[in-house]
C-alpha cells in the first residue's frame, strides 16, 4: 500500500536518509525502529508531506504522492506531545478535523460519540484537556487522528511521555484499536521492546540506512548483523571459525547466540563460572565467564526453584540450531 521508492534526504549537506526502499502492506502495524537520530522521524515526515525527499518517490495505493501537499494526503499523525487544543474540550478536539471538512453536525456528533466509546471515554465529552491524565490525552489524540478516516495513521513516539505502567497498557490498547479499525499504521520508536510487542513488521534503521525489515521474531532470531543483534534484545556475540563442507579455507566470522538459547548445568560444551545473578521475575539472567568472555544465559524462573549462586562453576551448552551467523557490519 505504501512504497518508499529509493528515498534519499540530506539536511545541510549531511546525509540523513540513504536510498530507503521499503513497502508497507495494507492494514499492517509497521514500526520504524532505531537509535535517536537515525532518520525515522524524517522518513515519517516525508510520508506525511512535511518534508520532501531529495531523491526518490513516495507511493500510496499505486499513486505517486511525492508532490501532493500534506492536507490532501489522507494521512493523520500523532506526535510525542499530543498537540491537543488546550482551549477546547474533549468533544471539540475530536470533532475538529470533521468540522474543518464541513461535515454535518449530526454526523460529527454520531462519529465523536462512537470514537469516544471505542477508547472507553464516553462521559468525558465536556472535560477540559487539562483535566485528563497522560493516558487519557493520548487516547483523545488517537481518536482525533482517526476521526477524519485517514488512509494511514502515523504515530511518532506517542508513548514516550507516559510512565512504565501506562505505556504498557497503551501499547495493548493501540494494538487492539488498530486491529479493530484495520488502519495501516506506522509507529516510530527507539524502544525495541515496544516495537517487538506491537508490530506486525519492523524496519531497523541505523545511521540513515534501512538495515533489516521483517517480522519481530524473524529479526530477533535472525539479525543480519552485529548492530541489529545488539539493538534487539540481549545477545552473546562470539567470534567463530567456520569450516565449509568442501574445504576452501577457514572463514572467520561472528555469531549471535541469544541468552535463552543456552542451557546451563549438566555436562555441557563450555565450562564457565557465574559472575552475576539477576532475578527479573519471570527469568533469572546469569553473566558467566569463560575464557575471559562474558556469556549471558537466561533461564526461566520456576517458583520454588533456587537460582544458582555467584562463583558457582557450571557447564554451558548451546541448544540445537541456535547459533546464528552474522554479516560483517557495513
Ligand atoms: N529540519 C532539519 N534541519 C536540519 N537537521 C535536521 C532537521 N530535521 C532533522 N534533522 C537531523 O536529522 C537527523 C535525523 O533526525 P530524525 O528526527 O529523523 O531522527 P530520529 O531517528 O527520528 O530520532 P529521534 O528518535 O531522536 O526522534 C538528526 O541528526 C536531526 O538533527
Amino acid at each position: 500500500m505504501i512504497l518508499f521508492d529509493h528515498i534519499t534526504k540530506s539536511f545541510d549537506n549531511k546525509p540523513i536518509l540513504n536510498d530507503i526502499e521499503l513497502a508497507i502492506e495494507q492494514g499492517e502495524l509497521f514500526t520504524f525502529l532505531g537509535p535517536s537520530g537515525c532518520g525515522k522521524t524524517t522518513l515519517l515526515r516525508i510520508l506525511a508531506g512535511l518534508e520532501s525527499p531529495d531523491q526518490g518517490r513516495v507511493w500510496v495505493d499505486g499513486h505517486d504522492i511525492t508532490s501532493i501537499p500534506p492536507e490532501k494526503r489522507e494521512i493523520s499523525m500523532v506526535f510525542q506531545h499530543y498537540a491537543l487544543f488546550p482551549n477546547m474540550n474533549v468533544e471539540k478536539n475530536v470533532a475538529y478535523g470533521l468540522k474543518v471538512r464541513r461535515i454535518s453536525r449530526d454526523v460529527i456528533m454520531e462519529r465523536t460519540k462512537s470514537l469516544l466509546n471505542l477508547v472507553g471515554m464516553t462521559g468525558f465529552e465536556k472535560r477540559d484537556i487539562s483535566q485528563l491524565s497522560g493516558g487519557e490525552q493520548q487516547r483523545i489524540a488517537l481518536v482525533r487522528a482517526l476521526a477524519v478516516s485517514p488512509k494511514v495513521l502515523l504515530l511518532d513516539e506517542p508513548l514516550s511521555n507516559l510512565d512504565a505502567n501506562m505505556r504498557d497498557r497503551m501499547r495493548r490498547e493501540i494494538r487492539a484499536l488498530q486491529k479493530e479499525v484495520g488502519i495501516t499504521t506506522i509507529f516510530v520508536t527507539h524502544d525495541q521492546q515496544e516495537a517487538m510487542t506491537m508490530s506486525d513488521r519492523i524496519a531497523v534503521f541505523h545511521q540513515g540506512r534501512l538495515v533489516q525489515a521483517g517480522h519481530p521474531m524473524h529479526i530477533y532470531n535472525e539479525p543480519v548483523n552485529e548492530f541489529v543483534a545488539r539493538f534487539i534484545g540481549e545477545s552473546n556475540l562470539v567470534s567463530c571459525q567456520v569450516f565449509p563442507e568442501w574445504f576452501s579455507g577457514v572463514k572467520e566470522m561472528k555469531a549471535c547466540i541469544r541468552p535463552n538459547a543456552l542451557h546451563i548445568g549438566g555436562r555441557g560444551q563450555v565450562e564457565a563460572q557465574i559472575k552475576v545473578v539477576e532475578f527479573t521475575g519471570s527469568t533469572v539472567m546469569y553473566d558467566c565467564i569463560s575464557r575471559q568472555q562474558t556469556i549471558k544465559v537466561s533461564v526461566e524462573h520456576i517458583q520454588g526453584m533456587k537460582p544458582r549462586e555467584t562463583g558457582e562453576k557450571v557447564w554451558l551448552s548451546v541448544k540445537d540450531g541456535a547459533v546464528h551467523g552474522l554479516q560483517v557490519n557495513s
